[in-house]
C-alpha cells in the first residue's frame, strides 16, 4: 500500500516577499499534501495557488510599548495559537514551514507545543525579531544571505538562498516580455517592493526626462496607492501599478531602481540586473539597509539613503551608469555571482530531511 502523503502547513502571509518563496517551495514538494495558513485580508487570498487550501486566523503584530492595544493583541495571540493548534491537530499535519512575520509566532508556538518540526525561512540579511526570538525553537532556520547567521547564534542555521518564482528559472514561450520596448534601447525598470514606493515614484518622475533624452525607456511599477499615478506621460514611459511577468522584465533591464526588500534583491541577483537601491527608511530595524549592503559590498549595486537622494543626484548617477556599459555589465556579473538559483531545491531538501520524505 502506498504511503499517505506528508501533510505540511505553510504559514506565510502579507507581502510578496513572504509569499513568493513559500509558493516556490510548495511547488518543489509535489507529493506533499500542503495547506496554507494566513489572515483573511492580505495578499495570500490572491496569490496562494488554488490547490493549497487557505486556513485563516486573526492575528496582529505588537505595537511599541504595552498598553490596552497590546493587551488586545496578546489576547488575539493566545486565541490564534489555539486556532493553529486546532488546525494542526484536526488536519493531522506533520510539520510547519514559515517565512516569518506576524503569522510565524502563533504557527511556531502551536506546532512546537504539539511536538511537530518547524522549518523557518528568513530572507533578510538582518533577521526579523520574530526569527531571532523563535529561531532557537525551530528545527532549522534557513537563511537567504549568509550574513544573517551571525544574528542567530542559538538557532540551527542553514544558508539556502531565497527561492524565486518558477518564471525566474525557465525561459519559455509564455515567459517573454509583453511590453512595447524596442530592441536595443536602454531600459530602466523601477519598482518598490510588492506594494510600490510613493517616495521613489516621485523621485523617478522628477528625474526621468534626462533619461528619455538619452534614449532610455522606463518601465515604472508604481503600486496601486500612488496619488500621482498618470501624471507623467511620455512615449518612452510605461507606468503600471503591478506587473506579474517580472523575470523577463528584469532580464531585459539594463538597470533597476528599487527598494531593497529581500525578494526584489534575490530576483535581481538571479537575473544579473545591476541596480540603484533606495532602502525603505521605515522598514523594521532598517533591515532593508542591511540587505542593500550585501549587494553594495560585492559591487552589484549603488545604494542611496532616501533622505540624501535628490532628483539631480539620481539623474546623474543613472546617466553615468547608462553611459558605462562595461560598469553595468560588471555590476550585473557581481549580482549573478551571489545568486542561488537552486534555492527552492535546497529548501525542499531541508524540509524533506526534517519533516519527512514522501
Ligand atoms: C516594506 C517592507 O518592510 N517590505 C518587506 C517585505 O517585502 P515586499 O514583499 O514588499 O518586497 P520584496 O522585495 O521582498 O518582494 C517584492 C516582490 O514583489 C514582486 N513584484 C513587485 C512589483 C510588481 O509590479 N510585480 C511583482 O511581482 C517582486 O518581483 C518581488 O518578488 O518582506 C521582505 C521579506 O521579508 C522584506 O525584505 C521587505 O523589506
Amino acid at each position: 500500500m502506498a504511503n499517505a502523503p506528508i501533510k505540511l502547513l505553510i504559514a506565510a502571509s502579507g507581502t510578496g516577499g513572504h509569499l513568493f518563496p513559500a509558493i516556490a517551495l510548495a511547488q518543489k514538494l509535489p507529493n506533499y499534501d500542503i495547506e496554507w495558513l494566513g489572515v483573511p485580508n492580505r495578499l495570500e487570498t490572491q496569490l496562494v495557488p488554488d490547490q493549497y487550501p487557505l486556513n485563516t486566523i486573526a492575528v496582529e503584530g505588537f505595537q511599541q510599548g504595552f498598553g490596552f492595544s497590546s493587551l488586545r493583541v496578546l489576547v488575539k495571540l493566545v486565541s490564534s495559537i489555539l486556532q493553529v493548534r486546532r488546525i494542526l491537530k484536526q488536519g493531522n499535519f506533520q510539520g510547519l514551514f514559515t517565512t516569518g512575520g506576524y503569522i510565524a509566532g502563533p504557527g511556531v508556538i502551536a506546532a512546537r507545543s504539539l511536538g511537530l518540526p518547524v522549518v523557518f525561512h528568513e530572507s533578510n540579511a538582518l533577521p526579523g525579531k520574530v526569527t531571532r526570538f523563535f529561531g532557537p525553537w525551530c528545527s532549522a532556520v534557513a537563511v537567504g544571505f549568509d550574513v544573517a547567521v551571525k544574528y542567530l547564534p542559538r538557532s540551527q542555521n542553514v544558508c539556502v538562498g531565497t527561492p524565486v518564482r518558477s518564471q525566474f528559472l525557465e525561459e519559455g514561450t509564455d515567459n517573454t516580455l509583453d511590453l512595447p520596448i524596442p530592441d536595443g534601447v536602454p531600459l530602466i525598470v523601477v519598482f518598490g517592493g510588492s506594494q510600490g514606493a510613493v517616495a521613489v515614484n516621485k523621485l523617478v518622475r522628477q528625474s526621468a526626462q534626462v533619461w528619455f533624452d538619452a534614449g532610455a525607456y522606463v518601465v515604472h511599477l508604481t503600486g496601486d496607492k500612488d496619488p500621482e499615478s498618470g501624471s507623467l506621460q511620455h512615449p518612452q514611459y510605461i507606468e503600471l501599478p503591478f506587473y506579474d511577468n517580472m523575470a523577463p522584465l528584469l532580464r531585459r533591464a539594463n538597470l533597476a531602481i528599487s527598494r531593497s526588500g529581500a525578494g526584489s534583491l534575490t530576483e535581481l541577483a538571479v537575473c544579473g540586473t545591476p541596480a540603484i537601491l533606495i532602502p525603505y527608511p521605515f522598514a523594521a530595524e532598517d533591515h532593508q539597509s542591511y540587505n542593500a549592503a550585501v549587494f553594495t559590498n560585492v559591487g552589484a549595486a549603488l545604494t542611496f539613503k532616501q533622505s540624501e537622494l535628490t532628483p539631480e543626484i539620481l539623474q546623474k548617477r543613472v546617466l553615468d551608469l547608462l553611459q558605462s556599459p562595461t560598469e553595468l555589465a560588471k555590476m550585473g556579473e557581481n549580482a549573478k555571482a551571489i545568486a542561488v538559483p537552486d534555492s527552492a531545491d535546497k529548501l525542499a531538501a531541508l524540509v524533506r530531511e526534517i519533516v519527512g520524505r514522501e
